[in-house]
């Protein structure tokens, strides 16, 4: 390497202001008087970049240098968040750029609040991708994340009286100063065809003759570490066609032929599916799966690894996390590559993919786990259907002769699925191929163990573990709650940023009346400031001081959102109706954040019936200042950072074994709201570590939910049977809150609660309101709550997304950190 390493940006105010002004007159082309709001965002964010670039740049130099052990993040999905505060924090520019604006009179709050967020992500598992290589790189681990670049990333919510419309997500219209493409670097990713002998005489291998390529253009997005000197990189690819324009068929005034194969090709890139839970086994989105795997797999072996690298040594050199079953096409690709490129014999290969993959399961919804059927496979892809057979048929021998005879568990494990047509089993495929395979909380990975992937799991028991989600303290803690932050650092110092167990610290303050004081005064900043916020972006008015009772995830009948808002009827029921006296009821805001997959009707009827009872409860007079319902449109992670240090309450509640993990749930811990949540997913362990004390719980637990069901549940006898929740029900299908109409959404969620109910929301009804009343006599007590709410804060430092990493890089890839001089 002889280039001289870029020299670094100097951390001056000076330098600052020269390299703004700089970026804002020479890259912006306008100077400071004239120059747009958004001029000087662009400006300003391409600044924050070159201070990170040098160190980019670095740690590209090393990585190449040292090729150390890598961990390669596979993910369909990353929910990136704004991205300016997080790189001026991990370059500590955030006292120079406030300084340096300040003087040229630039309001950074403004530029800041321009930022549009790349959306490129559903919910958990995007957010969860997006913490984790912001730890990989804060714990300096050699790593990049991969993903696509959808041109619109998860679409807009709107409501239209109530109910959720979805627009384009048009993220990239104002440039996008945080990528940097390459298309000198793009790839070329095939499709179709039909499959021939191979001339080359390997066992196993066969010739690919697709019908159809497209190119893969690399978009570089930085990933900085926390103050460490390491810039990782994140890889999300667009897609191009490889012949943009056909001239002859354009003469021959063919206008939308001569354009047809490039916007066929850049439909694969278009737009992220907005699932998260029902696939639509669209072919679109296996050609989304297959063209971002294929184009990172080739850039890992062709541009990172030196050319003469043995792939032989492959395991030591990396390790592929598959981000839920999304990326899986990876098994049968890199055998495709091994076998008919390299000409591999198929064991030799097989040996090899073995040990470079790990799977990480998201879900316990059987109807979330991934089949592609084998027609639309193999019309797509069909040497990697071949191939896949193949690995099923050796799997099926291994399972033959560990329980010979058993052909039942044959059919049960078989990675190609009969019923209801031959599909592919994609967890199946991941489990086979995967060397270690996780769930994401404790419950979660055991209910994998036991029943999921049981029959998996008595075959290979060491294959499965655990590793528990966590969150980046940098954005959901010093970014969203400077505040608290700042009172943290006071007592303890900032080691906690990049140590969270350190919050340890915090518990003998707990009993400190002073700083249970000045913690409920930045609690209530934080809620004015929320209520500004909301005012301001949805003109939703909600006083300052009430209880912050917060429901914020993607909406779905496991979460049990009816549930909350069966609370908020029976409440509003015991009002109107005298049960209740008004002055017995503590001030509370109910906020929900959540968007319904478009497909999704039950969802959607539930948001629009959301809508349809806080209209009515913020119309009634008598109950302003009382209860307010607030529902802004469009939740994401930008209003996350500002709703989540505001909270005193989080609404944990989707019924026991359903949710695999949350991770909401640990962003309110850590930001002191006390959680009301059933025993599921990490609430289970965010409760063992807060204590019972500082924690409401209620509910079934999964074994008696289990139980429950198998002995045949019963809705309607809930109903029958409970007074308050038959008149909370009974309310609710009146039509008083929806002017009267008694059918559409209010008779079909009244039918599905009281006639099948699947996630028990009734069963878990009595329980539930009991916990409410719980809430309100703590919360009386301020005193009492705030000491529950630092003892959370205090007790949650094991949720770092920190700690998550560490653990895959212990149980799981056995990669190192390596340091980057600073
Ligand atoms: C193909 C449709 C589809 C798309 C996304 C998914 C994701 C796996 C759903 C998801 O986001 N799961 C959430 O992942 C979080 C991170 O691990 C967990 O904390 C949540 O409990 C889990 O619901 C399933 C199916």
């Amino acid at each position: 390497e002889n280039t001289p390493p870029v020299a670094a940006r100097e951390h001056t105010v000076e330098s600052f202001t020269r390299e703004f002004l700089r970026e804002l007159n020479f890259g912006q082309g306008v100077d400071l008087d004239r120059a747009s709001a958004n001029d000087k965002y662009l400006a300003l964010s391409r600044t924050v970049r070159h201070y990170l670039t040098t160190r980019w740049l670095e740690t590209l130099r090393n990585q190449y240098r040292d090729q150390a052990k890598t961990v390669a993040y596979l993910s369909a999905e990353f929910l990136l968040g704004p991205q300016l505060e997080n790189a001026m924090l991990a370059a500590d520019l955030d006292e120079i750029a406030n300084e340096s604006l300040r003087a040229l009179g630039v309001d950074l709050d403004e530029l800041r609040a321009l930022e549009i967020e790349p959306g490129l992500g559903n919910g958990g598992l995007g957010r969860l991708a997006a913490c984790f290589i912001d730890s990989l790189a804060t714990l300096n681990v050699p790593s990049v994340g991969y993903g696509i670049r959808y041109e619109y990333g998860i679409f807009r919510q709107t409501f239209e009286d109530g109910a959720q419309v979805e627009k384009p997500d048009t993220w990239l219209r104002l440039g996008s100063p945080w990528e940097l493409p390459h298309p000198e670097h793009a790839v070329e990713v095939s499709f179709g065809g039909h499959t021939v002998e191979a001339e080359g005489g390997n066992d196993g291998a066969r010739t690919w003759v697709p019908d159809w390529r497209v190119a893969a253009v690399p978009y570089n997005y930085m990933v900085p570490g926390y103050r460490n000197g390491r810039v990782n990189t994140l890889r999300l690819w667009s897609a191009r066609a490889t012949h943009e324009f056909d001239l002859q068929i354009f003469n021959a005034g063919d206008y939308a032929e001569a354009v047809r194969a490039r916007t066929f090709a850049e439909n694969i890139s278009k737009v992220l599916y907005p699932e998260d839970s029902t696939p639509q086994g669209k072919e679109l989105r296996l050609q989304q799966q297959y063209f971002f795997v294929a184009a990172s797999l080739r850039d890992f072996l062709e541009t990172v690894l030196p050319a003469d690298f043995d792939l032989h040594r492959l395991p030591d050199r990396i390790t592929w996390q598959l981000n839920d079953t999304h990326p899986v096409i990876a098994v049968p690709e890199l055998m495709r590559i091994l076998v008919d490129e390299r000409g591999w014999d198929w064991a030799d290969a097989w040996a090899v993919t073995q040990k470079v993959f790990a799977y990480t399961c998201h879900t316990l919804l059987p109807e979330a786990l991934e089949v592609w059927s084998v027609d639309l496979l193999g019309r797509l892809l069909p040497r990697h259907l071949e191939i896949i057979y193949r690995i099923n048929e050796e799997f099926i021998e291994e399972v033959r002769a560990a329980f010979p005879g058993d052909e039942l568990r044959v059919r049960r494990m078989s990675i190609i699925a009969e019923q209801p047509e031959r599909a592919v089993r994609m967890a199946h495929l991941a489990t086979v191929a995967g060397f270690k395979v996780n769930g994401v909380a404790e419950l979660h990975s055991q209910l994998l163990a036991d029943k999921v992937l049981h029959d998996f799991a008595q075959m290979w028991p060491g294959k499965f573990t655990n590793v528990t989600n966590g969150v980046t303290p940098r954005r959901f803690v010093r970014l969203a709650n400077p505040g608290l932050s700042g009172l943290i650092t006071e007592a303890i110092g900032d080691g906690w940023i990049t140590d969270l167990e350190q919050l340890r610290g915090l518990e003998p303050l707990a009993d400190d009346a002073e700083f249970r004081r000045r913690f409920r005064e930045i609690k209530a900043a934080n809620k004015r400031h929320f209520a500004d916020v909301l005012l301001a972006r949805d003109g939703i008015e909600i006083a300052g001081d009430a209880m912050v009772d917060a429901m914020v995830k993607r909406l779905h009948e496991y979460k049990r959102q009816s549930l909350k808002l069966l609370h908020i009827v029976s409440l509003y029921e015991g009002i109107t109706s005298g049960r209740i006296p008004l002055d017995a009821v503590t001030p509370r805001t109910f906020v929900f954040g959540a968007k319904a997959a478009p497909g999704y009707v039950r969802a959607k009827e539930t948001i629009a019936l959301i809508n349809a009872v806080g209209a009515t409860i913020n119309a009634d007079a008598s109950l302003q200042g009382r209860l307010k319902v607030a529902f802004p449109a469009n939740y994401n992670v930008t209003l996350a950072e500002d709703l989540v240090p505001a909270a005193d309450l989080s609404e944990q509640i989707s019924l026991a074994g359903k949710e695999a993990s949350g991770t909401g749930n640990m962003k309110f811990a850590l930001n002191g709201a006390l959680t009301v949540g059933t025993d599921d997913g990490a609430n289970v362990e965010i409760r063992k570590l807060v204590g019972d004390e500082n924690f409401f719980l209620f509910g079934m637990t999964e074994p008696e939910a289990a139980d429950l069901s198998a002995r045949g549940y019963d809705p309607g006898a809930y109903y029958e049977s409970d007074p308050q929740l038959k008149a909370a029900l009974d309310l609710l299908a009146s039509g008083v809150f929806t002017g009267g109409e008694r059918g559409g959404a209010v008779a079909s969620i009244f039918a599905s609660l009281t006639e099948r109910d699947r996630f028990m929301a009734l069963a878990d009804f009595r329980s539930y309101m009991d916990a409410q009343s719980r809430v309100d006599a703590a919360y009386a007590d301020h005193e009492a709550w705030s000491r529950s709410a630092v003892l959370n804060v205090a007790r949650t430092g094991f949720f770092s997304s920190d700690r998550s990493i560490q653990d895959y890089l212990d149980r799981i890839w056995g990669a190192r950190p390596v340091t980057q001089n600073r």
